[in-house]
């Protein structure tokens, strides 16, 4: 089982969202930016890592939700969700094809990765 660390980015009351690029594996699903722990990494060291290489921008890491198991056909994952609150840092993208700003209520409409379907219902009330 891989360990993935996500991040649910708060950005002056709205939530960014990324889409996978067509290279990645689940081409143009949406997700939480993050990606799987290094060995000797915490969790938190890896998202603080994982938002600077893959958006150029630094957080503050907040709280942490509750994981998610989900097996994919070809790989299980574990998705460990946190609630970070950006803090410096221009936008760029390195990895995904796009991303999003938007609030709680518009998150549903995406066509996520299907692992992040619980924690999408899970922040409806953070
Ligand atoms: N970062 C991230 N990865 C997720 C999420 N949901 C989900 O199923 N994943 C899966 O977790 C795996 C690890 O993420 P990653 O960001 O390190 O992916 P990667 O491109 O290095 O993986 P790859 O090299 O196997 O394609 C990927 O297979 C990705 O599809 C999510 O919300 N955020």
């Amino acid at each position: 089982m891989i360990e993935v660390v996500c991040a649910i980015i708060k950005i002056n009351g709205k939530i960014l969202v990324t889409q996978r690029s067509e290279k990645m594996s689940l081409p143009l699903k949406w997700e939480f930016p993050g990606g799987k722990i290094e060995s000797e990494e915490t969790e938190v060291d890896c998202i603080r890592r994982e938002l600077k290489e893959e958006l150029n921008i630094d957080v503050d890491v907040q709280e942490r939700l509750d994981p998610v198991v989900y097996s994919y056909p070809d790989f299980k994952i574990k998705l460990i969700p946190y609630v970070v609150k950006y803090i410096s840092g221009n936008i760029i993208l390195n990895e995904h094809a796009q991303y999003k700003l938007l609030n709680i209520s518009e998150l549903l409409i995406l066509d996520w990765a299907e692992a992040d379907i619980p924690i999408v219902n899970q922040i409806k009330t953070i």
